[in-house]
């Protein structure tokens, strides 16, 4: 990884000494290992940046922005903040009504005064749109797979708890994409940590999603499924106090689209006779035959891609959204050959955990193509766009779902500059790593992948885009 590093004429060897050891510390924490020094420094250190948070006077600025609902919501939430009365609302309001930016109001005024805020996301993008952002998984340590031990690995005795303890407010962003079992450790953790009974231990603490959107993704279920996944059906969802935003502030964009999804999600869009939703004319391309008609709707959201492949606003700012994972690849794949340069093909290194079944599956492995992890070849071009698969360093930005554009190729890391969030245009460094496949994949055994964890995003999911 050094002597990749050393291939950057601008980094003297103390930067590459540096680099090369944080990417070192960024795989550990991403596999989920720690060494516990190393672990225990990396929290105090985290901690310690939580506390010092600087809040920016663009932010600071924000609250004189605030609409009449905002401001209600701003009021009451501020009120019991500063009365030290425990409270834990939910702030309802469709896309675009100015959820997040109302947290970053509340979370500049908290934090001006000297207090801490805890900001966090359902999801690891998320985190990018809110100052001091971080996955709820990621903040609380709760558990990433549902196997019965729903508890927070957390120790009352540590920096972190007492964080947690100080913290005169938390916001937990896109609540609607979460189970309702982490919501519920949450919950248990605080009364824990608070020793009392009080929902979420007497801390003031401000949820907010939209259910209209996204709910939980359960593998293989159906729409009761997601349903009863979600805090709607959490014995805590009554229990929280509920503050309304209205105003799509939004719409100045395009009033007629967003009047439309507001229909749909209330349930008022008129339905045909087999009690579907129409989608207008003038949404669709017609379908002839598979080839011809996706090759039209690269026309339309990509047009010129192969004069327009370096024009990195042209291509951050289009993307095509689709339901599953496997037509995203398709779609990926046609697209990464329409653009002009030179390609860079990576193939990963697939490992059982059991060195004795590694003959056995060696091919079948690299037949799967789980979704959590890069395919088996990835190939890439300059100024393609990349999206990241896993966490890899908040305080840089590099989240699951950080946006990026390719910019350089070595054999263990990828030069690439981030095209979203605070941390849009910063140029970064993405490290090959191995990753774990997921116990809950439908896969008869686990296993190691090693490769740059990104994919392409010509097109996207719609979980995936949805910031
Ligand atoms: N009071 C305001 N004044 C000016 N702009 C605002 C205000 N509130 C929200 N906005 C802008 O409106 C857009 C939508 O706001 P925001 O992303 O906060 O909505 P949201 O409810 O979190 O949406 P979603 O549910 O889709 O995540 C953003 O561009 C935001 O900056």
């Amino acid at each position: 990884m050094s002597e990749d590093f050393n291939k950057y004429p601008c980094l003297s060897s103390k930067e590459v000494r540096y680099k090369v050891l944080n990417h070192i510390n960024d795989i550990l924490y991403s596999m989920g290992q720690t060494i516990k020094a190393s672990a225990m420094a990396k929290e105090a250190k985290n901690v310690l940046s939580e506390r010092n948070i600087i809040v920016s006077e663009k932010n600071l600025l924000l609250q004189r922005q605030l609409n009449r609902d905002q401001q209600i919501a701003y009021n009451t939430i501020m009120n019991r903040v500063f009365s030290n009365k425990p409270g834990a609302f939910f702030i309802d309001g469709p896309g675009g009504t100015g959820k997040t930016f109302l947290y970053r109001v509340l979370l500049a005024t908290v934090r001006h005064q000297g207090f801490v805020a805890l900001a966090t996301t359902s999801f690891g993008v998320a985190t990018s749109l809110l100052p001091g952002g971080r996955t709820a998984h990621s903040r609380f340590k709760l558990p990433i797979e549902i196997d019965g031990n729903f508890s927070c690995n957390i120790s009352k005795q540590s920096s972190l708890a007492s964080l947690i303890r100080d913290a005169k407010l938390i916001v937990w962003d896109e609540i609607s994409m979460a189970k309702k079992e982490m919501i519920e450790a949450l919950d248990f953790l605080l009364k824990d940590l608070m020793e009392t009974n009080i929902l979420f231990g007497g801390k003031i603490i401000v949820f907010s999603g939209d259910f209209r959107q996204t709910l939980p993704v359960i593998r293989g279920g159906k729409r009761e499924d997601f349903v009863s996944a979600s805090l709607l059906c959490s014995n805590i969802w009554n229990e929280l106090e509920k503050l309304q935003l209205f105003k799509d502030m939004r719409a100045k964009i395009d009033l007629a689209f967003c009047q439309y999804l507001m229909r749909i999600g209330h349930g008022k869009e008129k339905i045909n006779s087999q009690g579907k939703i129409e989608i207008p004319r003038s949404f669709i391309i017609p379908f002839t035959d598979e080839k011809d008609s996706l090759n039209i709707l690269f026309k339309v959201v990509y047009p010129n891609l192969y004069t327009s492949a370096s024009n990195i606003l042209f291509i951050t700012s289009h993307t095509i959204l689709t339901t599953k994972n496997d037509f995203v690849d398709e779609i990926n794949d046609m697209l990464i050959m329409q653009s002009p340069s030179n390609i860079k093909v990576y193939i990963v290194v697939d490992e059982t955990l059991d060195p004795k079944d590694q003959s056995e599956y060696e091919d079948f492995m690299h037949t799967l193509n789980p979704p959590r992890l890069p395919p088996y070849k990835l190939c890439l071009k300059k100024h393609c766009p990349i999206i990241l698969l896993r966490n890899l360093n908040f305080s840089m930005g590099l989240c699951n779902g950080t946006r990026l554009t390719c910019d350089d190729f070595k054999s263990h890391i990828i030069s690439a500059i981030i095209s979203n969030g605070d941390f849009k245009d910063t140029n970064v460094f993405i490290p090959r790593i191995p990753l774990l496949t997921s116990q809950d994949e439908k896969i008869p055994f686990q296993f190691k992948r090693t490769q740059f964890s990104i994919c392409l995003c010509y097109a996207m999911t719609i979980n995936k885009v949805k910031h």
